[in-house]
């Protein structure tokens, strides 16, 4: 079995972060070497029951006790009323300081999970189960956590590290395509905010043409030279995560390049009443984040094509939804937690692997920008 093993390191914690083919079945000896003994609450995606079932069994065989419970998909679950339903199960069941939450899933339970976690007791361990190629190079890791409030995305929550990150490459196999590309989007983030190499080797992959003719970004998972390059690739676009939340554990100053995209794609997100996925907003938010780049004179306008074709490589349109209310675009905008003393910070590409961030940006800039 081929693992790759990263750490991240931060003034108050250190976690592996381990990315391979069937890495779960080891989840007992993990949790061992990282001193977690108490009881197990699973917290698992609904479409992925059966794994949920296989954990808890196989963590009951190493002498573990183990309470699951599901999730109803989707991003309606980041919702107070899932969050005060995991307090109820924990508490009626006696959970106890020492215990750990898994949380088996993608962004959506991560992040759920990952809240009740940080907060139930005032704070149990955390260990991450990314299901999603989202979450494997991105949301288990780092430590957000939370929740979405009626009036804007992730604006309940906390920062709580994991304990630890596995991320078996093998529950890919059993992901929707669409999901999929969403995920290819903060792969492609990684790669425009600080590593040109990855960007170089995301093109090249998506030149060689072996994608299904008919699904872009979704490849034949017997293939094993192609799944091979594909672990390399996330491997490489999740140490990016773990580089920067090593250095800016609680986002005081460089954790911000990783919302490169967000700003418009939250707003998106969210007036579309989470009708397009996550991944698939943070496309058009990069999109739109170049061009504003371009128009501030500060980024190569081939900077825009390039990203565009990469991320339409990988089945992303970067189009903004025809029918959105441009002026309810600039409202969410102005609610963003990036937001100091008024003025907006822009996460903004100057070259492939660069980005800075800038206050000053006009409206006019980005009314145009969103005009089309
Ligand atoms: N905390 C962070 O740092 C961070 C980073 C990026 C994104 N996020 C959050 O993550 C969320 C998006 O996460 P996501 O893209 O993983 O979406 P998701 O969690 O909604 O999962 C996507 C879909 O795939 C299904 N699914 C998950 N794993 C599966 C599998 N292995 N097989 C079959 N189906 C499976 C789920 O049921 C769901 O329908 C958003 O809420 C976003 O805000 C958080
Ligand atoms: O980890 C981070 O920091 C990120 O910004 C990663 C983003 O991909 C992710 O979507 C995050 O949840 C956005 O954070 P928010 O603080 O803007 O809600
Ligand atoms: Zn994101």
């Amino acid at each position: 079995m081929i693992t790759t093993t990263l750490t991240v390191t931060t003034s108050t914690t250190s976690y592996p972060v381990i990315v391979g083919a069937g890495i779960l079945s080891n989840l007992a000896d993990y949790l061992a070497e990282c001193a977690l003994r108490g009881t197990a609450w699973i917290v698992a995606d609904e479409h992925l029951t059966a794994i949920a079932d296989q954990t808890a069994a196989h963590l009951t065989a190493a002498g573990y006790r183990v309470h699951t419970t599901t999730v109803p998909s989707g991003e309606q679950s980041k919702s107070f009323g899932e969050l005060n339903r995991l307090y109820d199960w924990m508490i009626e069941h006696g959970i106890e300081r020492r215990d750990v939450v898994l949380a088996l899933g993608g962004g959506v339970v991560g992040d759920l999970a990952g809240f009740a976690a940080a907060t139930i007791l005032r704070g149990v361990a955390l260990v991450q189960i990314p299901s999603t190629l989202l979450a494997m190079v991105d949301a288990a890791v780092g430590g957000k956590t939370g929740i979405n409030h009626p009036l804007g995305k992730n604006l309940i929550g906390a920062f709580h590290q994991p304990r630890l990150v596995l991320a078996d490459t093998n529950l890919l196999a059993t992901l929707p395509a669409r999901e999929l590309r969403a995920g290819w989007a903060e792969v492609i983030k990684h790669g425009v905010i600080r590593d040109a190499e990855l960007f170089d080797a995301l093109e090249t992959l998506a030149a060689t043409q072996r994608w299904h003719a008919d699904n872009p970004a979704t490849w034949d998972a017997t293939d094993p030279a192609l799944t091979g390059e594909l672990t390399n690739i996330i491997a490489r676009a999740v140490a990016v995560k773990v580089d920067v939340v090593s250095r800016d554990e609680f986002e005081r100053g460089e954790r911000i390049t990783l919302n490169y995209g967000h700003t418009i794609g939250h707003a998106i997100e969210q007036l579309l009443g989470y009708r397009l996925l996550h991944g698939e907003c943070v496309a058009i938010g990069m999109d739109a984040a170049a061009r504003i780049a371009v128009a501030l004179g500060i980024c190569p306008p081939a900077l825009v094509e390039r990203q565009r074709n990469l991320l339409a490589a990988y089945g992303l349109s970067t189009a903004l939804p025809a029918d959105l209310d441009r002026s309810a675009i600039l409202t969410l905008i102005g609610r963003d937690k990036k937001v100091q003393a008024g003025n907006v910070r822009w996460v903004l590409p100057t070259a492939i692997g660069q980005v800075v961030v800038r206050a000053d940006v006009p409206l006019a800039v980005v009314e145009a920008v969103l005009a089309g």
